[in-house]
């Protein structure tokens, strides 16, 4: 838009927010012919969170905080990497928007949106309006981060977001981190191996809460050999600003304590981003916790509006974005069969190192369930058939799949290892399909991979090794480099694990 004008424009389609849903969903429909709108707030947003503040960039920062070697200065060694990825987002972006601006039915607006009513949003951008009326709208506005209301946290001259820190070329000396969930953990590590000293508060009384104890023991016992500083059970007070750097307050256990900080990264979760929008000029509702309600096929409150991503309250990532953009593609092209209901085995990973992916049930939430459990494990260093992670140095990590044992089918899986995060896609597919844990132990693999250790935890010879006495548990091998089980439904052991 230029100039202060008022201007006015219909689509068959309007997409609020170009993040990975949004962008999908546009050129998909823009593809079929329809007449696209997208509008996006921001021209350094093009492609949403994951690619510019979120995904892409921390995994990028991940990967260049792992290949510092001792003797490069840490300073420098950060500043160059944050350099490295600005230039890798201002790419990604540019694509990003390319992929849309270059389909003759789509339009690309940048301006913030808001509801004026339910087929019709105002777009600002400066002291220009536009509004943009469709038949069809999808709302798909992302999250923002969460800032708990801590006295003294939302003035420190030291508070970052995620976002902050990615822009933020100066290596924090001590980073004090509130919130230990994905966000959280992954920049604990990715900053302790640029070479801050961190640590890590989180309110729960243990990290890792939803996992087995054996998952999280190892999770917990790499982060703390990289050093970093885990305490659980924290409860922040106060945050108190000095001229060089802050103190953080907090007790545990009632007894109060304290850390000194040149950064807080607060992650203790993000908020859906409706603020602004005027949702209710357009009668869409909004749950308790402030997302987009929505039912099975994403539609509104207002059965022609749809809201995708993480705006809709659903699991905050990228790949939901994306598979929430296809049950809308479905409603509006197809035959609308998909729903937000058929999902099974979604995986999900965070990217400390080694990476740490899981997929459907822990042991225990499987046998809160009634299932007749029997568990595959073995410490990566202690499996034959873990050339890949050998060879790339690194054999830290659990390999652990929870299995029916009446019917053979997986059920869940912790995998902390070289390449889980491609491991753990192959592990999912398997349990959307029913393929029988045998069959996922006695198939071909790419040598060396890390895939192949599945032969060895699931194939015949393991298989054979693990046949249960008639009666209980005696007899099985269960020793510390190995564990292979059918045990009692009561019995919450899981293997004895050792980093
Ligand atoms: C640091 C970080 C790391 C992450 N790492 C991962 C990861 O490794 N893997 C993973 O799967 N997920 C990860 N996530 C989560 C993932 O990024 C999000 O779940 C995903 O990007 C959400 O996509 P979305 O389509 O809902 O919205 P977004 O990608 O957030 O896009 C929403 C867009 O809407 C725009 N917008 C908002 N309001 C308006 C308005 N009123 N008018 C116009 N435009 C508006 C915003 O500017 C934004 O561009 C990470 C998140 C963060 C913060
Ligand atoms: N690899 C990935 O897929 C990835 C990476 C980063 C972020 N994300 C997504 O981004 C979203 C946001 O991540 P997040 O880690 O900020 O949220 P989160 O909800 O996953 O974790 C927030 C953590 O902060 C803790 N917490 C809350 N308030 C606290 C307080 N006052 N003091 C101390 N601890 C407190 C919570 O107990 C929780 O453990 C997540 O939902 C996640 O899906 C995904």
């Amino acid at each position: 838009m230029s100039g202060a004008e008022r201007l006015g424009i219909t689509a068959d389609v309007l997409v609020i927010g170009f993040g990975k849903g949004g962008k999908d969903l546009a050129g998909t429909m823009g593809r079929e012919g329809r007449r696209v709108v997208m509008v996006e707030q921001s021209d350094q947003m093009y492609g949403g969170t994951c690619v510019n503040i979120g995904c892409v960039p921390t995994k990028a920062l991940v990967h260049h905080a792992d290949v510092r070697r001792p003797g490069d200065d840490p300073q420098s060694w950060y500043h160059d990497a944050i350099g490295a990825v600005t230039d890798l987002t201002t790419m990604t972006r540019g694509r990003n928007f390319e992929m849309l601006d270059t389909l003759d039915t789509v339009a690309v607006v940048t301006g913030r949106a808001s509801f004026l009513d339910a087929t019709t949003v105002e777009v600002a951008a400066g002291d220009d309006r536009l509004t943009v009326s469709a038949a069809t709208i999808v709302i798909s506005t992302g999250s923002v981060p969460v800032v708990p209301d801590i006295r003294g946290l939302r003035d420190s001259a030291y508070l970052a977001t995620s976002t902050d820190l990615l822009h933020t070329k100066e290596l924090p000396r001590h980073l004090v981190v509130i919130g230990g969930g994905y966000l959280g953990l992954e920049f604990a590590a990715m900053y302790r191996q640029f070479g801050s000293e961190v640590s890590v508060l989180e309110a729960f009384p243990g990290f890792m809460g939803r996992e087995d104890d054996d998952v999280a023991d190892v999770v917990v016992g790499i982060l703390r050999d990289q050093g970093i500083t885990l305490i659980p059970d924290a409860k922040v007070t106060e945050v108190r600003d000095g001229s060089v750097d802050t103190t953080v307050c907090y007790e545990v256990g009632g007894r109060p304590r304290t850390l000194r900080a040149d950064k807080i990264l607060v992650a203790t979760g993000r908020a859906p981003a409706v603020e602004g929008l005027h949702l209710g000029r357009a009668g869409i509702r909004t749950t308790e916790r402030g997302a987009i309600e929505v039912d099975e096929h994403l539609r509104t409150s207002r059965p022609h509006i749809y809201a995708i991503g993480d705006v809709n309250g659903g699991p905050q990532f990228t790949y939901i974005s994306q598979d929430d953009h296809r049950i809308v593609a479905d409603l509006l092209l197809g035959d609308g069969t998909r729903s937000t209901a058929d999902r099974r085995a979604v995986p999900h990973t965070m990217f400390i190192t080694p990476p740490f992916s899981t997929v459907g049930l822990t042991e225990t939430a499987a046998r809160e369930r009634g299932h007749n459990v029997r568990t595959a494990g073995k410490l990566v260093a202690r499996a034959t058939a873990t050339h890949r992670p050998r060879i790339m140095g690194d054999t830290r990590g659990l390999i652990k799949l929870v299995i029916d044992a009446d019917t053979d089918l997986v059920l869940g899986a912790a995998l902390i290892s070289i390449d889980s995060q491609e491991v753990i896609n192959l592990v999912a597919l398997a349990m959307r399909h029913d393929v029988p844990a045998r069959e996922l132990g006695n198939s071909i693999y790419t040598h060396p991979s890390t895939t192949e250790v599945l032969n060895e935890l699931l194939g015949t010879v393991a298989r054979a090794g693990a046949q249960v006495p008639a009666g209980g548990r005696p007899g099985i091998a269960r020793s510390p480099s190995t564990y292979w089980a059918r045990p009692k439904p009561n019995d919450q052991s899981s293997g004895p694990f050792s980093v």
